[in-house]
């Protein structure tokens, strides 16, 4: 409230802040609540707050705690607090709620199945104690995959549901199982000692319900504070209640419209209500933001606006309308990257020390940017992920091609031979080793042991099964070249069909590398690049990444760059599918976390936002024409350097936000309403995805042609959809063509291969 506290500006700790950032900074006792939009100064304003409470109110540094959400945040935040306050801060308390959690249960363990001593399980450890429990209860891993499972069991722990609480929502046998699962995994947990990670913060919540350790936490921790409220979930809710209940100093911070963590359990009520849970909270809105341009923060607004689910807020900046944001559409995947490092390379011309951030949906995009940047020696960060060629999916698939191209490589042998598993355990293994004959391979050896029938039961079979797998692959190797190859080994391994069966997000992810990773060979094979080629590639490429990282380039996904600001922005793959990502935009409320996604990702730029497109790209190996992002529309026309068009084709709204609000008029000189409905045909086409049809007796779409190489059919499947047909079984669609009953797609089946088929005959499923 400007004028309410007149002397305080002058403080050392407001310097700089404004009014309801100071008066946040001061706020002495009672819950607190900081709704802000990005780049507010919420971070800044607990930072400064803890600072204040130390300095000014006399308030000791072991009575606080402080919750972030990544380790790194904690870090930076303890390290600027130190720099403000002369006292040590060793017991000051900046933790991530996992870290908190196991502090916690280090003390009070004693109280809980585990013990204090307890260990803490990594998803591996969790994945064999589940094969274990689902063979005890003879569950079928086929039905049910042990990550799918775990995800279930972690979703309820979330939750703070203990077998015994979830059985009101088993109501299908399925998960009825699950839950049997549950109780017996529990019960190996604590035979082992053991927590997994969401343990950590079930055990603690319910140390906390305790009256007597609440009282005793609950008078240890007097003022607590909370950076990114807006993503925790019930178990981390649950818990801060439970500590603040005692004295109420709880200051929370969040902003609604970055909550992107709705599929990890958070739960977006928990901000919205927190006026509900302490009827006496005062509540404190920074509208000013000190990060970005005006014209960024105009966009972000924009973008944000078409949300239903948010309090709805404004911001703004002094910092001027600064630079336009730029809106880049290349032909392809590969010149989209090359773009940008381009763009990258010109910037550091003039500002050597420029920091860059290159922003992505999804981990598999990250490939041709490496690509690109490796081409031109620049070096990199990849943020909170492994690098393209290092990821596990990826170095499982390499190692059969390496072995297809050389069957003297015993250590991709070892590699790929249990992967997925088939049951090869060290014995096994060792009995294969021992059979190769001198100077021989690890797969003659193999074929001995067969031979000779000391192999029994399902090693047996599944490695008979292997070993044809190599027997056959040079015959594929002459016939399919190397896109066929990949594509032909991650089905005949059943490598790709293992993920599918697991079902997890996890596992939707790994897919997607390997998918992308059968594009990176179609793009060499076209270069004429063949396999012992391209395998090279990959290993000097793995190589050159000996050379330094650089802090001042950051690869990363948009998940990873919450909480971060960085000059230069880059946004890429701005397409539908891709963003919003092809699962998510299926639901309404799926759309609106892609959206708050995107309002993260502008709004970590200060200076210069630019997007990227391409207009093809390789989806499985296969060039699919891509469809502009429907968020892309959602920016105002007067934030961007130039309207945005997509091919000859205008795609952006004028003003306004809603969609189909209203155009900027071509340039053709067509009528308003013509090229309104022009776009908007475009746009409700935006679902279909097509390429070229092969078929020349093809229904051709009696829609004006938005490109003379695409006919987008209307409410087709768009490319990448898993179908299972009853005659070709499960497939995957590549391309469609015509529309009504002429629409065809060319599916490529696990076991057919590719095919075309008539969608009105062809009885397609589309598979969940
Ligand atoms: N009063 C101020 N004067 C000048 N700069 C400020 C002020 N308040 C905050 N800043 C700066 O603005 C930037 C954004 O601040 P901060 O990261 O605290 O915002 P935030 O609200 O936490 O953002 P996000 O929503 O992305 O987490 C930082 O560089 C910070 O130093
Ligand atoms: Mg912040």
């Amino acid at each position: 409230m400007p004028g309410d506290a007149p002397d305080l500006s002058d403080h050392p700790l407001m310097k700089h802040l404004n009014a309801p950032q100071r008066e946040a900074v001061c706020h002495a006792h009672g819950p607190l609540l900081i709704l802000a939009g990005a780049g507010s100064g919420k971070t800044t304003v607990i930072t400064r707050r803890i600072a204040w409470l130390i300095e000014e109110e006399g308030v000791h540094p072991g009575s606080i705690l402080a919750m972030t959400f990544t380790n790194k945040a904690a870090e930076e935040m303890r390290d600027r607090v130190q720099r403000l306050v002369s006292v040590p801060l060793e017991q000051l308390w900046v933790s991530t709620f996992h870290s908190f959690c196991t502090r916690i249960l280090r003390r009070e363990g004693d109280r809980t199945p585990v013990g204090r001593d307890f260990v803490i399980f990594d998803p591996s450890d969790q994945k064999s104690l589940m094969k274990q429990v689902l063979a005890e209860l003879h569950l079928p891993e086929k039905q049910f995959h042990p990550r799918k499972v775990l995800e279930v069991i972690s979703d309820f722990k979330n939750r703070c549901l203990l077998p015994e609480e979830a059985r009101e929502e088993a109501l299908d046998p399925w998960t009825r199982k699950v839950l049997e699962a549950y109780d017996l995994y529990q019960k190996g947990l604590r035979s082992h000692r053991a927590c997994d990670f969401d343990d950590l913060l079930l055990y603690t919540e319910r140390l906390f319900r305790e009256p007597a350790l609440q009282t005793a936490y609950g008078d240890r921790f007097k003022f607590i504070l909370v950076d990114e409220y807006q993503d925790t979930n019930r178990a981390q809710y649950l818990l801060v209640q439970h500590l603040a209940r005692r004295h109420h100093n709880l200051c929370v911070v969040g902003d609604e419209d970055q909550s992107i963590y709705g599929w990890r359990g958070a739960d977006i009520r928990n901000i919205l209500d927190f006026q509900r849970d302490f009827p006496e909270a005062v509540q404190i809105k920074l509208e000013q933001n000190y990060r970005s341009t005006q014209r960024i923060l105009d966009a972000a607004s924009s973008v944000i606006a078409n949300n239903s689910q948010r309090l709805g807020k404004t911001l703004w900046s002094d910092l001027g309308h600064g630079e336009s944001i730029v809106f880049k559409l290349t032909d392809e995947g590969r010149l989209e990257a090359e773009w940008v490092v381009q763009r990258i390379l010109e910037l550091r011309a003039t500002d050597a020390e420029a920091k860059v951030a290159v922003l992505y949906r999804a981990n598999w995009q990250s490939r041709q940017l490496e690509e690109a940047l490796r081409a031109r020696n620049l070096p990199y960060r990849l943020v909170g992920g492994v690098k393209f060629y290092e990821r596990q999916e990826v170095k499982d698939l390499i190692s059969y091609l390496r072995l297809v191209s050389n069957p003297f490589d015993l250590v991709s042998f070892r590699r790929c031979v249990n992967a997925p598993s088939r049951g090869v355990g060290p014995t096994t293994l060792a009995k294969i080793e021992g059979a190769i004959p001198e100077g021989g391979t690890a797969l003659e050896g193999l074929a001995d042991l067969l031979r000779r029938g000391e192999l029994k039961g399902r090693a047996q079979r599944e490695m008979g099964r292997f070993l044809e797998l190599f027997r056959r692959a040079a015959g594929e190797r002459e016939a399919q070249g190397l896109a066929g190859l990949v594509r032909w080994v991650l089905q005949e391994s059943g490598y790709l069909q293992s993920l599918e069966d697991e079902g997890t997000l996890e596992a939707e992810g790994r897919i997607r590398n390997l998918e992308e990773f059968l594009s990176a060979a179609a793009e060499a094979e076209s270069l004429g690049v063949r396999l012992s080629e391209f395998l090279d590639r990959i290993t000097l490429a793995a190589d050159a990444d000996q050379v330094e990282e650089s802090a001042h380039l950051s690869l990363m996904t948009i998940h990873c760059a919450k909480g971060l600001e960085f000059p230069y922005v880059f946004v890429v793959g701005m397409e539908e599918d891709v963003f919003p990502n092809r699962n998510a935009r299926e639901t309404p409320e799926g759309l609106e976390e892609e959206r708050r996604l995107f309002y993260v990702a502008i709004t970590r730029a200060q200076r210069r936002l630019t997007l990227t497109a391409a207009r093809r790209r390789r989806i499985m190996g296969t060039e699919m024409l891509g469809m502009p992002s429907r968020f892309l529309r959602e920016i105002p026309a007067e934030a961007l350097q130039a309207p945005i068009r997509w091919g000859t084709e205008l795609y952006q709204a004028g003003e306004g936000v809603r969609p189909g609000s209203s155009f900027t008029r071509g340039a053709g000189g067509a009528s308003v309403a013509t090229e309104l409905q022009r776009i908007r045909g475009f746009f409700d086409r935006v679902r279909a995805q097509a390429e070229e049809p092969a078929d020349p007796s093809g229904h051709r779409d009696e829609q004006p042609e938005p490109e003379p190489e695409s006919r987008p059919a209307a409410g087709a499947w768009p490319g990448g959809t898993r179908v299972r047909s009853p005659r070709f079984g499960r497939g995957i669609i590549v391309a469609s063509s015509g529309s009504g009953d002429g629409l065809t797609y060319t599916v490529r089946f696990a076991e057919a291969g590719e095919k075309r088929i008539v969608a009105r005959f062809g009885m397609l499923e589309k598979e969940g």
